[in-house]
């Protein structure tokens, strides 16, 4: 069943993009939705995530062209927590600068939340966690991660599949996750509701 109903991802992440084509997979279109990111008082990252990558699951799903048709439609979000703190995504470099202080020397959880909104209109979740760890960054590591620009619109501040893996000691967990989509649990999410991976070869 589903192999050949339509995917809609919903992101304007080129990383999430290319996580997906690893798997084969191209989507039939891609749609951005522009949403307050900002964390409600006490929210815990994993929920944060979780109810963000909902949001932009629902937001594309009212703008789908007219006849557009039954569709599975894909959205995530990637938080990084150290401890209850949740980083922003960096815009500035002074942003990016208070990351990567936060970070240095310390271990930290990157949490991508996934939504799937079915073509019956029920949507359902699964989130990806990690653990990453920092080396004790010197004065001259910051100099060199912030003049690469890597960080910008990254969340935390920093972009694993850039320079910045030069500077993580250790990583639990799913790389892809880090990056922006995790693709086991993306697997398992599609697979699970019925757009069959293993028949779109
Ligand atoms: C920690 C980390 C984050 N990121 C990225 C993943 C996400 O693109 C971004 C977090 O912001 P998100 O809000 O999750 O995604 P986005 O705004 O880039 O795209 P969209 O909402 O349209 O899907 O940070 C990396 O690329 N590498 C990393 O190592």
């Amino acid at each position: 069943m589903g192999n050949d109903l339509k995917l809609v991802l919903a992101s304007a992440s080129p990383r999430r993009r290319e996580l997906l084509d690893r798997l084969g997979l191209a989507p039939d279109l891609i749609l951005a939705a522009d949403l307050d990111e900002s964390p409600r008082p006490g929210e815990a990252p994993l929920a944060l995530a979780a109810r963000l990558a909902a949001d932009k699951a629902r937001a594309v799903q009212g703008l789908l062209p007219e006849g557009f048709g039954p569709a599975y439609i894909l959205a995530a979000d990637t938080v990084v927590a150290c401890g209850n703190r949740i980083l922003p995504k960096a815009e500035t470099e002074a942003e990016a600068r208070r990351c990567l202080a936060l970070l240095s020397g310390r271990r930290h959880m990157v949490a991508t939340g996934l939504a799937l909104i079915r073509p019956d209109g029920e949507l359902r979740g699964r989130t990806g966690t990690s653990t990453v760890t920092f080396k004790r960054l010197s004065a001259d590591e910051v100099e060199w991660y912030i003049a690469s620009g890597d960080w910008r619109g990254k969340a935390g501040g920093y972009a694993i599949q850039g320079r910045a893996e030069a500077l993580v000691r250790a990583l639990s967990g799913s790389h892809s996750n880090v990056v922006g989509l995790p693709l086991f649990e993306t697997w398992q999410l599609l697979n699970g509701n019925g757009f069959c991976l293993t028949a779109r070869p």
